[in-house]
């Protein structure tokens, strides 16, 4: 890896949480599920803060875990480059025993003109033995006859079982946001919709991946996704194969008619 390179690093960093998360589940076990959460979400944005700070001294940092002051720091929404982090996405599923579906989330943003855009970032799945990246995208499977929408597990939007009524889809329920799009990318699912409430730390790295791979990813009613907002909510996305985006974006609208 060499020091400019942002695709290895956003790799490189998410890929190590992602092992000292399975090293502290290992250690700690899953007595105490609600210490487990804590102290996955602190140890992975600690590491994570401190080898950006380190690697990355000039550029600003969106954590989750940060505090409320660190997120609404003015300097962010002035900054160039802006690191946008989810130390440990599905905390809940990390603290369950044999469950995989959870995530380590490193995505850069960068100011071009008055706008922004993701460019580069890192899924690790580490409970999966694999980290998707910017650097090397993951290659697109073409749609089945039937497909898949994976939703969340514990927060399903009541529109998403309409919709895959009316485009004859099956749902999939997981955890994390990061493991639903890496599931769209790795051709386990054709689809992710969710609604009713998110944040940027929750897709900014998924994303970058997924538009790298030539996958759709916006807001439900089709606009863009946009990043390093004073307000980091991004409460509804639809991330899907290419081709059946048209499709599912006149669904969805006509569900919200
Ligand atoms: N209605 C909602 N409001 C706020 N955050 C939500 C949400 N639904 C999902 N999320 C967040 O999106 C991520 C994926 O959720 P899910 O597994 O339910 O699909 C989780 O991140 P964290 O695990 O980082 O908290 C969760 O907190
Ligand atoms: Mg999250």
């Amino acid at each position: 890896m060499t020091i400019r390179d942002d695709h290895a690093l956003a790799g490189d960093l998410a890929s190590e949480a992602g092992e000292r998360l399975l090293d502290l589940r290992a250690r700690q076990g899953f007595g105490d599920q609600r210490a487990l959460k804590d102290a996955g979400d602190m140890m992975s944005h600690r590491y994570l803060m401190d080898a950006l700070q380190r690697l990355r001294p000039s550029d600003s940092v969106l954590s989750e875990e940060a505090t409320r002051e660190e997120r609404m720091d003015p300097r962010r929404l002035k900054a160039d480059r802006v690191w946008i982090v989810d130390p440990l996405d599905g905390t809940r599923e990390f603290s369950e025993e044999g469950r995989s579906d959870w995530a380590v989330h490193v995505a850069l943003w960068e100011r071009t003109g008055d706008e922004g855009a993701l460019t580069a970032g890192a899924v690790a799945l580490p409970a999966q033995g694999r980290t998707l990246t910017t650097a090397k995208p993951p290659t697109l499977a073409a749609p089945g006859e039937r497909i898949r929408i994976a939703v969340s597990r514990t927060r399903p939007p009541e529109f998403v079982r309409k919709l895959a009524v009316l485009a004859g889809a099956d749902l999939v329920p997981i955890g994390s946001a990061g493991a639903k799009i890496a599931a769209v990318l790795t051709g386990e699912v054709e689809a992710y919709v969710h609604a009713g409430g998110q944040y940027e730390w929750d897709s900014a790295a998924p994303v970058a991946v997924a538009l790298a791979a030539g996958a759709h990813a916006s807001r439900i009613d089709g606009t863009p996704l946009v990043y390093n907002q004073e307000d980091p909510s991004l409460p509804d996305i639809l991330v899907c194969l290419p081709d059946l985006a048209p499709m599912l974006l006149a669904g969805i609208r006509d569900l919200h008619r």
